[in-house]
């Protein structure tokens, strides 16, 4: 008789250990106990398994099935799913003042967030993203129904509340004590579940709405409670220019963000496109990671952020749709939109150049769907810490993963399959081609959370307990401008300075004259 919660799956599963390289674990038994990979085997060995584990039986893959480790999306605003796909109008501190405060404080009226953040989430789970690192809004209640809703619906998410208390509207803004005993509410409200899928986040939105008081604050309770931090860096000119004009002694975002006290290994900055070197190589020492978010970063960014190269200055790197500064919930498009920012970086090198000669220099920080699928597993997983725990089919990890298939005939699916193609083939196209129609079930932690259109845990509680390691897990540093002044006044100061940006943006393609030479590091 197998123990409760011992199942198997006998078939092809794709992952990533390595960067650049796609490992197919062909005809393979994965044994599932207790939520974690038990046992991978060969599929010859299947009786034998059965037996030690006592499984009356193995469920197999159809062909043209496979599974894939569930996504991990480093960067999600839970409360602008409202309005993604719309808005794309402006520059970022026009976006914010314009379309994403107004979103965010709408989530004030609970019957709204209890009504919305489920529709989130489910579309997040629907799209393959098992983990999300989320951003709620400011005010601490409905953050709370966002933690319920993840619980509830069975995905594992890092989620943080929103902290703001300056340049931001009038209705949307803390002050600082309050900010300060929000944020903490937040965390010991998301502790307090025990939930093993859900680990609470400080979350200062970005240096511009943050005084320095607020950052410092918010660092004190991330190293009180050992939790993940998370905030946006160096995302565009218009962000980069406010922050020089706010904090003129420091060289760069890194820079403030290092006196604040919040750069840690468990903290995930968004963006980083116009991070020098030497930021990188900072972020890199501090354990920092950085959100990669490719679609986001060509409506609201003003320069292409270049993994190949964060990666071999050691920085970790995971990707994020940035819904709703990207405009899709899914991680499959934002692992394309990965390879073509990387392959824009090579057609903006070779215009540089002048010349119709491609040299190795631009090739490499060209990435392939190989490299940009570890992005969204493994990468993330470093990002998030959870690096043991997710990312692929090894023995120890939890089962979060996604059963593919690409059997869906004629305009049922989104893309046909022919005579002679291979199942790398087949998987190929369903990383380039696919969508969530193919992703026939999803599992978090050996939980099946959703399959076909059902969601298998709505309305239930299904609460994880911690163990005893995840607790241990979970347990385990200016001069500001005056305070106060018109959000739309330091729109407008941001946005008018994109046109005399003395930040070249060329120049941070080109990688990297940092923003400023001076240098606090
Ligand atoms: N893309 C993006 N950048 C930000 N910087 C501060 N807030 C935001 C946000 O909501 N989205
Ligand atoms: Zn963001």
């Amino acid at each position: 008789m197998a123990a409760a919660g011992t199942h198997a799956f006998r078939g092809t599963f794709y992952h990533t250990p390595t960067y650049g390289e796609l490992e197919a674990l062909r005809d393979v038994l994965v044994v599932i106990q207790d939520g974690k990979i038990a046992h991978v085997a060969s599929g010859g060995e299947e009786e034998a398994v059965q037996r030690e584990y006592g499984l009356s039986e193995v469920r197999r893959l159809q062909d043209g099935q496979y599974f894939v480790p569930g996504f991990i999306d480093t960067h999600v605003h839970a409360p602008q799913y409202k309005f993604t796909g719309t808005g794309t109008d402006v520059p970022l501190m026009e976006w914010l003042r314009k379309y994403t405060f107004p979103a965010e404080c709408s989530f004030q009226d609970l019957e709204a967030a209890r009504h919305r953040y489920p529709l989130l989430v489910k579309r997040f789970l629907a799209n393959g993203t098992t983990t999300a690192m989320y951003y709620g809004s400011l005010h601490l209640q409905p953050n709370l129904v966002l933690v319920d809703s993840i619980e509830r619906l069975g995905q594992r998410a890092v989620v943080g509340k929103v902290n703001m208390d300056r340049h931001s509207p009038d209705d949307y803004i803390e002050d600082t004590a309050d900010g300060l005993r929000d944020a903490e509410e937040f965390v010991t409200y998301t502790l307090g579940k025990k939930c093993s899928r859900i680990q609470p986040c400080i979350t200062p939105r970005f240096i511009p709405t943050c005084t320095p008081e607020l950052m410092k604050g918010l660092a004190e309770i991330a190293q009180k409670y050992g939790c993940h931090i998370q905030s946006h860096i160096s995302e565009c000119c218009g962000e980069v220019n406010c922050v020089r004009e706010m904090h003129p002694e420091y060289a760069s975002d890194a820079a403030v963000f290092e006196e604040m006290g919040l750069l840690t290994n468990r903290t995930v900055m968004a963006h980083g496109t116009l991070l020098s070197d030497d930021d990188i190589r900072h972020l890199a020492r501090r354990g920092t990671a950085v959100s990669h978010c490719p679609l986001s970063n060509f409506f609201l960014g003003d320069a292409f952020f270049k993994v190949n190269h964060a990666l071999s200055l050691g920085l970790k790197v995971g990707l994020g749709t940035d819904v709703a500064g990207g405009i899709s919930p899914s991680m499959l498009s934002a692992q394309r939109m990965a390879v073509v920012n990387s392959r824009c970086i090579r057609a903006h090198k070779l215009a540089v150049s002048g010349g119709t000669t491609v040299t190795p220099e631009m090739e490499k920080d060209v990435i392939t769907f190989k490299e940009a699928l570890w992005l969204a597993t493994v990468g993330g997983a470093q990002a998030l810490d959870l690096a043991d725990v997710v990312g692929t089919f090894e023995v120890g990890k939890d089962f979060d993963a996604l059963l593919v298939d690409t059997n869906l005939s004629g305009t049922s699916g989104p893309f046909d399959v022919f005579e002679g193609e291979d199942d790398d083939q087949r998987f190929e196209k369903f990383i380039n081609l696919g969508d969530d129609r193919n992703l026939i079930e999803v599992y978090v932690q050996g939980v099946c959370v959703k399959r076909g259109d059902e969601f298998l845990l709505d309305g239930s509680n299904v609460s994880v307990k911690a163990t005893e390691d995840d607790s241990d897990r979970i347990m385990s540093a200016p001069t500001p401008v005056e305070p106060e002044a018109a959000y739309l006044d330091l729109a407008h100061r941001a946005d008018s300075s994109d046109e005399a940006a003395s930040v070249d943006v060329g120049a941070a393609a080109e990688q990297s004259e940092p923003p400023t030479k001076r240098s606090r590091f």
